[in-house]
């Protein structure tokens, strides 16, 4: 069974065409990259694989729902919570968002922000954060949700050496654990260790290297 497929996408804005006929399966535990000029529909498809976007024509299956970290860019400069509080999101969806986090939550929180290096950040507002601050602390959120799919988007732009390093083993962690992770690129090492590179051009899939079963 694949864990994510999209058959046939189309989606458009009001005022623009996007996405055209894109089909992709992505098999379980395994790791692609999406890639293509800037504005070719990178993060609109992403969006539409996540289901935050409902695509206009042609269909989306997801095994389960997906975790979707959006670029800190398009986060609200001004959203008035903690580290913390952005990572607990996370753990909503296992309290339907609303029942209280237990300790296992918390547990989970700390954990996933350890893992981003964001520990002693954890009590500063997120408005107060440096970008690469802020895209850890929406990472930790997506890692904290612990979804077996995973959808990045250009999760290490911007972001220093050590940071890079602190994301791209978090991922491979993931995958360890059986999880699929789809995430857009710009980064040539990036797109080097993916199982499977995906590429975008005008809103439409112009080319993809073979899926390769990692497990
Ligand atoms: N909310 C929106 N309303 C209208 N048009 C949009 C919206 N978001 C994106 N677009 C347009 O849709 C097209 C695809 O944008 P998208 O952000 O998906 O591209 P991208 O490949 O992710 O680009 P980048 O590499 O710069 O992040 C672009 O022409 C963009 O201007």
């Amino acid at each position: 069974m694949q864990t994510l497929t999209l058959s046939g996408v189309g989606f458009a804005y009001p005022d623009r065409h996007v996405l055209e006929g894109v089909s992709l399966a992505l098999a379980p535990g395994t790791h692609t990259v999406l890639t293509g000029r800037n504005g070719s529909g990178k993060s609109t498809l992403l969006a539409v694989a996540a289901g935050v976007l409902k695509p206009a024509r042609g269909t989306v299956q997801a095994a389960a729902r997906p975790a979707f970290v959006i670029q800190h860019t398009r986060t609200p400069e001004t959203m008035p919570c903690t580290v913390r509080q952005a990572v607990e999101m996370g753990r909503w969806p296992h309290r339907n968002g609303l029942l209280p986090l237990r300790r296992t939550d918390r547990r989970k929180v700390s954990e996933a922000m350890e893992r981003m290096g964001i520990a002693d950040l954890a009590g500063r507002q997120l408005q107060e954060l440096s970008g690469g601050q802020r895209q850890r602390t929406l990472i930790a959120q997506g890692l904290a949700q612990e979804s077996g799919i995973l959808i990045l988007d250009e999760p290490t732009a911007g972001l220093d050496s050590r940071a890079h390093g602190l994301i791209r083993a978090a991922v491979q962690d993931e995958l360890r654990r059986g999880v699929t992770v789809l995430e857009s690129s710009h980064d040539a090492g990036d797109i080097s260790r993916a199982d499977r590179v995906v590429m975008l051009d005008g809103g439409r899939v112009t080319a993809a290297s073979q899926a390769d079963q990692r497990h």
